[in-house]
C-alpha cells in the first residue's frame, strides 16, 4: 500500500495547528484561516472520519488582548495570558462548527493527566465518548495549572500523546512551513522538502534542529519526536503548510503534500509490542468458553458476564493476563476496573453495573482496543 492508500483509509485523524500558524503574524488569531481549517474538518467528518483538533493560539490570542507585544518570559504571565487567550480561541472553533451544525468540545490536559493511568484512561473515555457523540473535541495544554518541569510545553508532543490515546491512524501537524526540510528553511534557501521517510530514523534529528519561530515553541525538532511517539501507537504523522489550500483534506485523502513519517509497525503489531514489552502483569482474570470464543473469533471486548475468577492486586488501568477454565493464555489486555470492582462484578450483565457499583463506568472490562489475543 503506499502513502495514498495508507492515510487515505485513515479513519480517526489528530489534526494539530501551531501557533506560527494560527496568529496573525503574532497580531492576535487568524481567524478567517480558522475558517478554512474548520470548514475542511467539517468536510472530513461528512465523509465518516473522526477528528480531534489539537489546537495551540492561546498564549498568542491572550498577549494581544493583554497588550503584550513579544511573548512575556515568565511562567504567570504566559499562564494569565493562555486563560485570557483561551476563551477567544474556543470561541472562534465554536462560532465556526456551528456554521457546520457540528458542535465542540474543549478539553485542557496536562502532562499529570495522561501519566497517571487512571487519569489516561479518564481522559481516553472521555474523548471517545464526545467521538461516539458526533463532537470535534478541541484539546490543548491546561497551561493555568501547570509549570515549567511539568509542561508539555509544545503541543505537538500534546498531539502525539492524544493520537496514542484515541488510537490515530494519522496525525496532521499544520505549520508555517511546507513540512520538514533538511536543514531550517528561515536560513538557508537550498534546504529541501523531505518527502518521505521512516519515523524512527534519527538522522532526521540533526536536520530539525533549526529552532523554532518567534510564536512556536518546538521548532521541527518536537514534530519529529511527535511522530515518533505517535508511530508507537502505530500511528504515520503528516507535516504540511497549513497556508496550502485545502491542506487538511488533501493531506487526510492521501494527496503526496508536506513529509510523511512512516511508523515501522502497524497499529496492531505496534499495541502488540507494547502490551508485550512495556507493562508487567498485576493478576489474572478466569474467562469461560463463551468468552474465549467471542475473544478469538469475533475479536470483541471483554464484558464482565464472561468472567469466572479474578486474582491479583490489579487496579484500573493495569495489565492482567485472560487466561481459559484450564488455564491456558488466551490475552492480555488493560482493565477497566480494580480487582475488587471486578469481583464484584464477576458473570454479571454490564446493564448491572451501576447497581453493582454505585457508579456508571465503561461497560467493558477489556476494551477490545486495550486487548491482544495470543
Ligand atoms: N529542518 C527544518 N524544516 C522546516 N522548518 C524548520 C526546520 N528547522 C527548524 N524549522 C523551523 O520550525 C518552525 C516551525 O516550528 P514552530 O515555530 O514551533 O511552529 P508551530 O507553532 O507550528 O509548532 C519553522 O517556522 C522553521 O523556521
Ligand atoms: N498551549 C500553548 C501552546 C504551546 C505552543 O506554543 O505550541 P506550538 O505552537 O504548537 O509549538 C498555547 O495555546 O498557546
Amino acid at each position: 500500500m503506499d502513502m495514498r492508500e495508507k492515510i487515505a483509509s485513515a479513519q480517526r485523524v489528530v489534526v494539530k495547528i501551531g501557533s506560527a500558524l494560527l496568529t496573525n503574524d503574532g497580531q492576535g488569531l487568524d481567524v478567517g484561516n480558522i475558517g478554512l481549517w474548520v470548514a475542511q474538518i467539517a468536510q472530513l467528518r461528512a465523509q465518516g472520519k473522526e477528528v480531534v483538533l489539537v489546537s495551540s493560539g492561546s498564549i498568542a490570542a491572550g498577549m494581544k488582548r493583554l497588550g503584550f507585544s513579544s511573548r512575556p518570559t515568565q511562567v504567570n504571565e504566559l499562564q494569565a495570558a493562555a486563560a485570557v487567550g483561551q476563551m477567544e480561541l474556543v470561541g472562534v472553533y465554536e462560532s465556526h462548527f456551528e456554521v457546520h451544525g457540528l458542535c465542540t468540545a474543549q478539553i485542557l490536559l496536562t502532562h499529570d493527566d495522561l501519566s497517571n493511568r487512571r487519569r489516561y484512561l479518564n481522559a481516553r473515555s472521555s474523548l471517545r465518548t464526545l467521538l461516539k457523540l458526533g463532537a470535534v473535541p478541541i484539546v490543548n495544554e491546561n497551561d493555568t495549572v501547570v509549570t515549567d518541569e511539568i509542561r508539555f510545553g509544545d503541543n505537538d508532543t500534546l498531539g502525539a500523546l492524544v493520537a496514542n490515546l484515541v488510537e490515530a491512524d494519522v496525525l496532521i501537524i499544520l505549520t508555517d512551513q511546507q513540512g520538514l526540510f533538511d536543514k531550517n528553511p528561515r536560513d538557508h534557501k537550498d534546504a529541501t522538502l523531505i518527502q518521505h521517510a521512516s519515523a524512527s530514523d534519527d538522522t532526521l534529528d540533526a536536520m530539525a534542529s533549526g529552532g523554532a519561530g518567534v510564536l512556536g515553541t518546538g521548532g521541527m525538532l518536537t514534530k519529529v519526536r511527535a511522530a515518533r511517539l505517535a508511530a508507537r501507537s502505530g500511528a504515520h504523522t503528516v507535516i504540511a503548510s497549513g497556508r496550502e489550500g485545502s491542506v487538511i483534506l488533501r493531506v487526510a485523502n492521501g494527496e503526496n503534500l508536506g513529509t510523511w513519517l512512516q511508523p515501522e509497525h502497524g497499529r496492531s503489531a505496534s499495541r502488540k509490542q507494547w502490551l508485550a514489552g512495556h507493562l508487567k502483569s498485576r493478576g489474572t482474570l478466569i474467562i469461560d468458553d463463551g468468552a474465549v470464543r467471542a475473544l478469538r473469533q469475533s475479536g470483541t471486548s471483554l464484558l464482565p458476564v464472561g468472567i469466572k475468577d479474578a486474582e491479583g492486586t490489579f487496579s484500573r488501568g493495569d495489565m492482567v493476563i485472560c487466561v481459559d477454565q484450564l488455564g491456558n493464555i488466551v490475552a492480555r489486555g488493560l482493565v477497566n476496573y480494580s480487582i475488587a470492582e471486578t469481583l464484584k462484578l464477576l458473570g454479571k450483565p454490564s446493564s448491572e453495573r451501576y447497581a453493582i457499583l454505585g457508579y456508571e463506568g465503561e461497560p467493558e472490562l477489556i476494551h477490545r482496543d486495550d486487548l491482544v489475543i495470543i
